[in-house]
């Protein structure tokens, strides 16, 4: 396995890097029969794309997506569906000065040593515009869970410091904001613009939740719903910590603060995140994500070339001031690509467990 393939029952392996023609993704077990258009994918990529605010990267990507296969006549048809994202705007004379030059923070120096060479346009394959595909096939999940009224939504809950101290999604989503309080929301564009003057960068924290999760997803050891989750939120670049539920606040209380009372009506708190021992509870999933600062800064840093020696560098091109908040639909999709896979596997369990007939 070549680590770039995600899931068991919804497989998703992705392609491409960030200076090369296209990227995209191959989704292998999709079931028949759900609607999905080039448009229902769009609107994810939408809120991904780079150039749309100051602060964010001003590369200029349309990112349209195009579905190779696997639909026809509006519905998917249960066979590999392929999605291409051509790009249109790569600048690879950008990075020729930074050719033989690590720069800290990023891909450059690990890739170079797992490899022995690296796509030093832009990152190749270690830049956040992998995750471009990761949001294309996101989509099509979240069509599948939409047939079983599963939703994810992810806001960002802290910038540079800042937190938000409400949670009104329907007033951000009017909005589209990316922080579910109005008067955070301000301040974390400020701290961002401030940040982009002074050449340097932030990073954040982005909640995530699920609703409409049935309980029993997930499986009992090693693939926990909880460990599946870290999994696939860890694997998006520039995430640095995974919490779900209390997450690290539960070290801190006791068993009976920590505990979520169970009533006839229902649990009386969440400080599980919807999780227990690695299957679904059937509440809310919760999951936050700690975002570090971009790596590619203007400021000046020290650092050594390909032949070891010393090289100070300011890195110019186009960057992300924080990779929020154009990381908030990747946490969505990658969630939603979890969910998905042990979606399709508690079914296939419960036909088992009900001897459903086949045709
Ligand atoms: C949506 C998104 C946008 C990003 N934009 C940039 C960027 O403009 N410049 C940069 O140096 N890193 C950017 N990053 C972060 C790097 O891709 C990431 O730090 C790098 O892959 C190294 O991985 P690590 O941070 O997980 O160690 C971005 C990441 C994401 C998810
Ligand atoms: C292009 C995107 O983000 C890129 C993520 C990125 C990085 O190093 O992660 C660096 C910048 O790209 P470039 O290689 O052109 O300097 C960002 O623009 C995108 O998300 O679509």
């Amino acid at each position: 396995m070549s680590g770039n393939t995600w899931g068991r029952l919804f497989r998703v392996t992705t392609f491409g890097e960030s200076h090369g023609r296209a990227l995209g993704a191959v989704i292998d077990g999709c079931p028949p029969g759900i609607p999905l258009s080039e448009e229902d994918i769009q609107q994810d990529l939408e809120r991904r794309r780079p150039g749309k605010h100051r602060g964010e990267s001003p590369r200029k990507e349309p990112d349209r997506v195009e579905i190779l296969s696997g639909v026809f006549e509006g519905l998917t048809l249960g066979t590999p569906i392929a999605l291409v994202i051509w790009n249109k705007d790569p600048r690879p004379s950008a990075y020729e000065p930074l050719k033989d030059v690590f720069r800290p923070g990023h891909g450059d120096w690990s890739y170079y040593w797992k490899y022995g060479r690296r796509d030093w346009r832009g990152g190749g394959r270690a830049s956040g515009r992998e995750t471009v595909a990761r949001v294309a096939a996101g989509a099509v999940a979240r069509k599948v869970l939409a047939t079983y009224g599963i939703e994810v939504r992810a806001y960002t809950v802290a910038l540079g410091g800042i937190r938000a101290e409400k949670w009104d999604p329907a007033e951000a989503e009017r909005n589209h904001l990316f922080c579910p309080d109005p008067e955070a929301y301000e301040r974390m564009c400020a701290r961002i613009e401030e940040a982009r003057r002074e050449g340097d960068s932030l990073g954040g924290v982005v909640e995530i939740r699920a609703t409409g999760v049935p309980p029993g997803l997930g499986e009992p050891v090693f693939d926990k719903l909880d460990a599946e989750l870290a999994k696939a939120l860890m694997g998006i670049g520039a995430v640095k910590g995974v919490e779900i539920g209390a997450g690290f606040a539960a070290a801190e209380k006791r068993g009976s603060e920590n505990n979520d009372p169970l009533t006839p009506e229902g649990f009386l708190s969440n400080n599980a995140g919807g999780v227990l021992a690695g299957i679904s509870s059937g509440q809310e999933i919760i999951c936050r994500v700690a975002v570090k600062p971009i790596p590619s800064i203007a400021k000046e840093q020290k650092t050594i070339n390909e032949r070891g020696e010393p090289v100070t560098i300011r890195i110019g091109g186009r960057h992300d001031v924080s990779a929020i908040p154009r990381i908030v639909p990747v946490c969505e999709a990658m969630v939603r690509l979890v969910l998905t896979d042990f979606l399709l596997r508690q079914l296939a369990l419960k036909a088992f467990r009900t001897h459903e007939p086949l045709p």
